[in-house]
């Protein structure tokens, strides 16, 4: 079997991480790891990871470096037969290195969004809590104001998208992104896209997976995925 492709992306809440990963999976077949939505799981399946972390996220904080990792990395590990793309960790450089003594990465991506624009977006940003599922008043706004598109259920907004914390969470997010970026940047994976439109930033991310995931490798991950 071919070599699997590992990708990361990385970027401050807001940045269009979770958008780009649903592009990336449907158009080259990667698994979307995101690590929010695994903790959200383990959260509602009460795992002992699960019961720990939610202490942390109901604070408001980052979950410790040593959950994060305990739960990521088996998770890493099953992935024998499938390519993929995480979204959400590492978010420190203990994870980063914790992930570097794991696997070889290929590619990481790394969203470099104007503070101004991570506002506006998140200030907009709706959420299905049950799937996940994120909306935005206007670049993507639910079918029906407030109504998830599939279940009908009400949709939310997270208490730390409101402006109030916003602009603390995206500082907290630059100084702990800083050395994670340097050290990727660093192996020569660092992949650094600039724009205010994820539709403007997608062609290039595109084109880079284009040119460095296998043909064969990319039908190979469809066909499973699909
Ligand atoms: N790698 C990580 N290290 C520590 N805590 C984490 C990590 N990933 C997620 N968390 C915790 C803190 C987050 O507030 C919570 C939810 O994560 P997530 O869904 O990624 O939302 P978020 O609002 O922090 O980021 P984003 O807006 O980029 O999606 O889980
Ligand atoms: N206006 C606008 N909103 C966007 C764009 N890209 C993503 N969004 C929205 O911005 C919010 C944050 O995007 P998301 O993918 O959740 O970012 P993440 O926090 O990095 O995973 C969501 O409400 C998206 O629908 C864009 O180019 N323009």
């Amino acid at each position: 079997m071919s070599k699997l492709f590992r990708a990361v992306i990385l970027g401050p809440p807001g940045s269009g991480k979770g958008t780009i990963s649903e592009r990336v999976a449907s158009c080259f077949g990667l698994q979307h790891l995101s690590s929010g939505d695994f903790l959200r799981e383990n959260i509602a399946a009460k795992t002992e990871a699960g019961v720990l972390a939610k202490t942390y996220i109901e604070k408001g904080a980052l979950v410790p470096d040593h959950v994060m990792t305990r739960l990521m990395l088996p998770r890493l590990e099953e992935m024998t037969r499938h390519s993929w793309l995480l979204d959400g960790f590492p978010r420190t450089l203990a994870q980063a290195e914790a992930l570097n003594s794991a696997c070889e990465l290929d590619v990481v991506i790394s969203l470099n969004i104007p503070l101004e624009t991570l506002k506006e977006r998140l200030r907009h940003r709706w959420i299905h809590p049950a799937s996940g599922r994120v909306y935005n008043m206007f670049f993507n706004p639910p079918r029906v104001q407030g109504v998830d598109d599939i279940s009908g259920e009400p949709l939310i907004q997270h208490e730390d998208d409101k402006p109030e914390a916003l602009v603390a969470r995206l500082r907290h997010y630059k100084d702990v992104a800083k050395p994670v970026i340097d050290l990727y940047r660093a192996k020569g994976i660092l992949h650094m896209f600039s724009d205010t439109e994820t539709d403007r930033i997608w062609p290039y991310v595109s084109s880079l997976l284009s040119a460095k995931i296998p043909t064969d490798l990319a039908d190979a991950q469809r066909a499973t995925t699909h």
